[in-house]
């Protein structure tokens, strides 16, 4: 799965001195490219980024703002969910229906759908009156 190999690819350089906790993840923008991005941690541990944000600000810059798949991984014992603040930050971009791979170094997936993975989303719709 090319997603998938990219988000291997890219998790090799993740900064993740504080943590020691290496993830990368890889999104595909509805033009057919494939955005990829690590975490970077900080000294001053809140200015850590995430992998997935790391991707999305790729695909941002790239001027594509629809994202039609995403893959994360990271070294864990069970494949690796975005965290909460990922979920909405990936909710900006993609459908309901998206399907995020979720993985392990070690080969285990699993994949869900955006909407599985954070249901009932603020969305702008919320701020129509
Ligand atoms: O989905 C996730 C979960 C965690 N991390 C990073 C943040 C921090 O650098 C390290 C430990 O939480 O993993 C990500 O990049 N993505
Ligand atoms: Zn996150």
């Amino acid at each position: 799965m090319p997603l998938l190999t990219a988000a291997r690819a890219v998790r090799e350089n993740a900064y993740a001195p504080y943590s020691n906790f290496k993830v990368g993840a890889a999104i595909l923008g509805a033009d057919g490219q494939i955005y990829s991005g690590c975490n970077v941690e900080n000294a001053a541990y809140p200015e850590g980024t995430c992998a997935e944000a790391g991707a999305i600000a790729a695909m941002v810059a790239a001027g594509c703002r629809e994202i039609r798949e995403v893959a994360v991984i990271a070294d864990s014992p069970d494949p690796v969910p975005p965290c909460g603040g990922c979920r909405q930050k990936l909710a900006e971009f993609a459908a309901p229906g998206v399907p995020v791979t979720l993985a392990t170094t070690g080969g285990a997936t699993r994949v869900a759908t955006l909407a599985d993975l954070l249901p009932g989303a603020f969305t702008p719709a919320h701020m129509d009156n």
